[in-house]
């Protein structure tokens, strides 16, 4: 009888090296554009696609060997376009753990960024505040993550390693990079920001469902500053293969550890805190996109 591990293994094995080239050959034959920098957009921050130029709209379930995504606020395509003039490649809708997939298939369009060409992903997500000080539509840039699924012994990475990715022992304690981070900070200024933006600790667990008391508190003793269901295995799998990660949370909605409240996280509200945030994210986004653009020229 074939066991959880054995099929999660298989999953990891089914995008070997020449299946993902297939993947980002595949997509280069459908756009002219040869973008470094790939994007991932959160819950409710799908409309940041809006504001590309130019693109090339390609539905995930026309590209082999892709999966679809089922979660609202998800569109589900992959947009090479340009921001503020620079070319990009965005995933509009990206794949969760609790859709059924496991981590590999979760993260494997990162590695398609990487054959495509992209050098930089910059992620983004909807995330609980848990830390005191944010408020709804705060900005949490990601200094740090907490792979919990990864302690379990559930990590993208596991499997075979092919080296032409990365090596079989990544190291992830510059995951973020810290001047991107700077810059995001001085971005903030810039754009008048700074009151709502902070740096923090992400978690992603495994979800669907929102957390217990119990487990927000647990999750602050750890030094926790934002939890979501994304986000970590992305980097995982783009620190193996070289990337230059950036990476930032909306605080979509407050995780207080207490058994006496009046509202709850909804996955609508959520939605919609996205949207209220959109002009300032993209702002941030575009600026960020420039910035290392100009960076890769010199
Ligand atoms: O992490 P993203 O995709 O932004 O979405 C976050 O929002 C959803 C919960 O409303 C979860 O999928 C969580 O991970
Ligand atoms: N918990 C987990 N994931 C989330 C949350 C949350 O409170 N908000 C948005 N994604």
């Amino acid at each position: 009888m074939t066991s959880f591990n054995d099929c999660k293994l298989n999953f990891g094995r089914m995008y070997t090296y020449d299946i993902l080239q297939e993947i980002a050959n595949h997509l280069l034959e459908r756009t002219q554009l040869r973008p470094k920098i790939g994007i991932i957009l959160g819950t409710g921050l799908g409309s940041l696609a809006n504001q590309l130029t130019d693109a090339d709209y390609i539905d995930y379930q026309t590209i082999p060997h892709f999966p679809v995504s089922t979660v609202e606020g998800h569109v589900g395509r992959l947009i090479f376009g340009f921001l503020k003039g620079v070319p990009v490649m965005c995933m509009q809708g990206r794949f969760h753990y609790y859709e059924g997939y496991p981590l590999a298939k979760c993260s494997m369009p990162v590695r398609v960024m990487k054959l495509v060409g992209c050098t930089h992903l910059i992620a983004t997500n909807a995330a609980g505040g848990l830390n005191p000080e944010y408020k709804v539509g705060d900005i949490m840039l990601m200094k740090d993550h907490i792979n919990i699924m990864g302690f379990a012994g559930n990590n993208p990475l596991q499997g075979p390693n092919d080296s032409r990715f990365g090596p079989r022992f990544p190291n992830m304690v510059n995951a973020y990079d810290w001047k991107l981070l700077k810059k995001a900070k001085e971005i903030g200024k810039d754009i008048g920001i700074e009151n709502d933006l902070h740096e923090g600790v992400y978690i992603c667990l495994g979800g669907p469902n929102f957390e217990t008391v119990a487990e927000l508190k647990m999750l602050r003793i750890w030094g926790v500053d934002a939890v979501g269901m994304s986000t970590v295995h992305e980097v995982t799998t783009a620190v193996h293969c070289g990337m230059t990660c950036f990476a930032f949370s909306l605080i979509t909605n407050l995780c207080v550890p207490s058994y006496d409240l009046e509202e709850t996280p909804c996955h609508d509200d959520i939605v919609g805190i996205g949207k209220r945030r959109e002009s300032t994210l993209t702002d941030l986004v575009a600026r960020m996109v420039k910035h290392i653009h100009t960076e890769l020229k010199q």
